[in-house]
This record gives C-alpha cells, structure tokens and sequence, in this order.
C-alpha cells in the first residue's frame, strides 16, 4: 500500500520570541518562514496571541502577502481576532485556547463547552473561505462536536503525549498515543481532516505520524530550537525524513 504523504507546518511563532527580547526587527520570523518553505516546509503556522508576546500583526500582513504556501493563522475566537481572520482570509484558521497567564497552550480547545459562541464564528470565517480547524483535545466528544460545528479540520493536541515521553512515563505516553489513534479514526470517520502538533520533537514525531489518518502536523518550538544547533534548514529537513519514514513503515 502506498503511503499518503504528511504535510509538515512549520511554526515559526518563536523565532519572533527571540525577536522580541530585544525590541527590534530581528531575527525576521518571516526570512525564517521562506526558509522553512525552501527547505521543505508544506505551510507555515503563526499563532497572532492577544498579548502579541512573540507574531506580530505586521508579522501576519507580511506572511499573508509573501507566502507561495498555505498559511495556518492560529488564533483565539475573539472579535479583535475575527476581524484580523477575516482582513487576511489565510488558507486556514485554527482556533486555539489562550491564557494569557500560561507559558504555551496548555490544552485543547473546549468546543463542546463553547459550542453557542463557535458556531457563528465558524460560520463566519467558513462564508470567508477559511479552512477552519479546531485544536482540540483526542477525546470523543470534542470530536463529534467539531463536526456538528462546521469545522473541516481537527488539529489533535499531541502536548500531553509528549510530556509523558519526555518524563519516562511509558505507560502514560502509550495510553496517550491510543487516545490519539482512536481519535484520529473517529475524526476521519465523521468527514474532518486530522492534523496533529504541540510539543513534538525527533524523538516523538514518528508515532504521531504514522497514525493512518493524519494529514499534516504542525511543529514548531523544537525546530526553531533546533535551528541554533543545525540550522533551520537541516532541522526541517530531517523532520520531514523522519515523518516520511514512520509513514513509509506503517503503510509498509
Ligand atoms: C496552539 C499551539 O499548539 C501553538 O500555538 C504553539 O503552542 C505555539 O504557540 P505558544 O508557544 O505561544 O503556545
Ligand atoms: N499547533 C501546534 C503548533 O503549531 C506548534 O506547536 P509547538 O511545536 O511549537 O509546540
């Protein structure tokens, strides 16, 4: 059986953190974003935080008019970030959770619990012709919520997953990936299309992406880390070998 190809979204969000440390312009999230493309990248994601900590408006303005690939705007469901959606209708919005106390994302979006403000704002950035995907926990009910919503997209939080990993919690990480699979199955069965991302690295992509029904991951805080070791290009090259070969062998 031949293997569907995982499109790779490269998130370029800290190159800005180490922008803004200093105030000034570099260095440039953008450069970073055509080098990622360069280097292999399917789509660059950029999550626009209410507290603007690392992208920029200007750093979407530009990503909206420079990029030859799809744009992931991730991004909270408030007005101010509705207007912005639907000034730029990037290729895809995904709606995300935000805390402005939190150090990252911590988790998956409640779509169920926050089913009656969602579905106008899907509506509307759906009428804009945005791809609208939902960052949501591997969990049944978000899932069927989702679709009820009118998403076309589920990005599956993959955080948790990892943290077991990186904890030597076996067991824990084992438990987390099953919820994933089964997740991503239950997804692609209801119609939407299965993305993955947060927190992944070379050590735990491989699992991630060889589950059958994902399409696209997206990763970023490693690979920019990584880009200080190797370089951007090298870092993004060999995540997509390593994405390649996990889909080669499940397929296999
Ligand atoms: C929603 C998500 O997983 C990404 O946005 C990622 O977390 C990068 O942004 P932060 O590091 O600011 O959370
Ligand atoms: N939605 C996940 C994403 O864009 C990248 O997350 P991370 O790799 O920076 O943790």
């Amino acid at each position: 059986m031949s293997a569907q190809k995982v499109r790779l979204g490269v998130n370029i969000d800290h190159v800005a953190t180490i922008r803004n440390a200093r105030g000034g312009a570099l260095p440039d999230p953008v450069r970073a974003a055509h080098l990622a493309v360069e280097a292999g990248a399917d789509g660059i994601t950029a999550h626009l935080r209410e507290d603007r900590r690392h992208i920029s408006d200007a750093d979407i303005e530009r990503l909206s008019k420079e990029l030859s690939v799809p744009l992931n705007l991730e991004m909270a469901a408030t007005e101010e970030m509705l207007e912005i959606a639907l000034r730029h209708t990037p290729h895809a919005v995904c709606l995300v959770p935000e805390k402005r106390e939190e150090r990252t994302t911590e988790g998956g979006l409640d779509v169920a619990a926050h089913h009656a403000h969602l579905r106008p704002y899907i509506a509307a950035l759906n009428k804009a012709g945005c791809r609208v995907s939902l960052f949501i926990e591997p969990d049944p009910v978000q899932i069927a919520v989702a679709e009820a919503l009118g998403a076309a997209v589920v990005e599956l939080h993959t955080g948790t997953y990892c943290e077991h990993c990186f904890a030597g919690r076996r067991k824990k990480a084992a438990a987390e990936l099953k919820r994933l699979t089964v997740a991503a199955k239950e997804g692609a069965q209801r119609g939407l299309e299965i993305h993955a991302g947060h927190g992944l690295t070379f050590d735990t992509v491989q699992p991630v992406a060889a589950i059958a029904q994902v399409r696209e991951l997206n990763i970023g805080h490693f690979l920019i880390g990584e880009a200080i070791f190797t370089g951007l290009a090298e870092a993004v090259g060999q995540m997509r070998a390593l994405i390649a070969a996990a889909r080669a062998e499940s397929a296999a």
